[in-house]
C-alpha cells in the first residue's frame, strides 16, 4: 500500500507517519514538497506518486491569524482538499481529511450530530467548512474527521502554550465559558490507521463516506483543561503557577470569535466503525509522559 501524507511537519502529520509506515510505504509531503495554495502542484503530486491512501492533515490552523488573510487560509483549508479528493477519486484512492468544531456557532446546548447545522463564526471555521463542501462534492472514497482542541508533545498547541505560561506566571487566567474535547494527535493517529486498515479493501459502492465527528470522550473547559495540564506538570518538573483562574471569553479578547459549545457527538464513529477514542484525561498523561520534564523548563 502506497500512503502519500501531507503536512508532516504539523503535529498531526509528524504523529501519523512513524503509525503509517506499518501499513504501507509512507510518501510524506512537506510544504516545499507540495505547496497546498498551488493546485497545479498538488494535482502533480497525486499522478506522480498514484498513492492508495491520501491522508490530509495539513491546513492553515492560525485562527487568529485567519481573520486578515482569508484568501491564503481559502486556498489551504477551502481549495485544496477538494483537488486531493479529486484525485483520489480518479484513481480510486482512499482520501482521509480533518475537520473542526469551529465549524458550529456553540449555540447547540448539548453534543452536536454530523447532520446539525454548521455555522462557523470565524474566517478559519468558515475556510474548514469550505473544504468540508470541495471534498464531499468530487465523491470518491472520503471519509472527513472532525476533531476538537488538537494537541500532542510537539507543535504549536494549548499544552505547550500553558506548559511555558506555568514556568513563568503566578496566575494563569483562562477562559471558562468555552467547552469541548481536547484531543490529542495519537488517538487521531491510531484512529486514522484503524480506519484505513478497515476501509481499504471496501468497494466504492459500500464505501460509508461522510463526515465523523473524532474526538477524545468527555469534555472539559479550557479553564479546566489548563488546570489538570498544570496539575500534571507540577509532578515532574517545577511550575510557578499557584493558580489558574477562570475567566469569561469578554475578558479575553481575540480578533477571531470562538464557539462556547464544542462538544461532538461520537456516536456515528462508534455505529459505523465499531470504536471511540479514550477519555481525554488518560490521553493527556500519555501526552505529558511524551513531554518529560523538559518542556517545562
Ligand atoms: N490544531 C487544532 O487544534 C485542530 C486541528 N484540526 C485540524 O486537524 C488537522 C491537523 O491539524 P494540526 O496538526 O494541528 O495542524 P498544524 O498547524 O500543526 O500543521 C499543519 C501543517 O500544514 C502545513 N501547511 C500549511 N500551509 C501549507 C501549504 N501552503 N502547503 C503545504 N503545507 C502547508 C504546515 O506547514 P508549515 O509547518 O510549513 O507551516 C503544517 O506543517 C488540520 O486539518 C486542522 O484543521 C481540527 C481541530 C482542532
Ligand atoms: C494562552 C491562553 C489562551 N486562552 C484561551 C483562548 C482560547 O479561547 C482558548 C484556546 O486557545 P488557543 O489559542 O489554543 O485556541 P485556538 O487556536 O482557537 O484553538 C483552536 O484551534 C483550531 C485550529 C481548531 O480547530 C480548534 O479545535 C481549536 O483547537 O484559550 C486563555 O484564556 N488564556 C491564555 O493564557
Ligand atoms: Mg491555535
Amino acid at each position: 500500500m502506497r500512503i502519500l501524507v501531507t503536512g508532516v511537519n504539523g503535529q498531526l502529520g509528524r504523529e501519523l507517519c512513524p503509525m503509517l509506515s506499518r501499513l504501507g510505504k509512507v510518501v510524506a509531503l512537506g510544504r516545499d514538497g507540495c505547496d497546498l495554495g498551488n493546485a497545479d502542484e498538488i494535482r502533480a503530486s497525486v499522478q506522480q506518486l498514484q498513492p492508495d491512501v491520501i491522508v490530509n492533515p495539513a491546513a492553515y490552523t492560525n485562527v487568529n491569524g485567519a481573520e486578515t488573510d482569508r484568501e491564503r487560509a481559502m486556498a489551504i483549508n477551502g481549495v485544496a482538499p477538494g483537488i486531493f479528493a479529486e484525485e483520489a477519486a480518479k484513481m480510486n484512492a482512499l482520501f482521509l481529511h480533518y475537520s473542526t468544531d469551529y465549524v458550529f456557532d456553540g449555540e447547540k446546548a448539548g453534543e452536536y450530530l454530523e447532520s446539525d447545522a454548521t455555522n462557523p463564526l470565524n474566517v478559519y471555521g468558515a475556510t474548514k467548512l469550505a473544504g468540508e463542501h470541495a471534498v464531499m462534492a468530487a465523491g470518491g472514497r472520503s471519509l472527513i474527521l472532525r476533531t476538537s482542541w488538537v494537541y500532542s508533545a510537539h507543535g504549536a498547541n494549548f499544552v505547550r502554550s500553558i506548559l511555558r505560561l506555568a514556568a513563568e506566571r503566578e496566575e494563569l487566567s483562562i477562559v471558562d465559558d468555552q467547552v469541548g474535547a481536547p484531543t490529542s494527535t495519537p488517538d487521531l493517529a491510531r484512529a486514522t490507521v484503524r480506519l484505513i486498515e478497515q476501509c481499504a479493501g471496501v468497494s466504492p459502492a459500500d464505501f460509508p463516506s461522510g463526515i465523523y465527528h473524532a474526538t477524545a470522550a468527555g469534555h472539559v473547559s479550557w479553564c479546566g483543561f489548563a488546570t489538570e495540564i498544570v496539575k500534571l506538570a507540577g509532578k515532574s518538573a517545577p511550575v510557578k503557577t499557584q493558580q489558574v483562574k477562570p475567566i469569561p471569553s469578554a475578558s479575553y479578547p481575540t480578533p477571531a470569535q470562538r464557539p462556547m459549545n464544542s462538544r461532538l457527538s461520537n456516536q456515528k464513529l462508534h455505529d459505523v466503525f465499531g470504536f471511540n477514542l479514550p477519555q481525554w484525561q488518560s490521553s493527556l498523561e500519555e501526552v505529558m509522559h511524551q513531554i518529560g520534564a523538559t518542556v517545562a523548563r
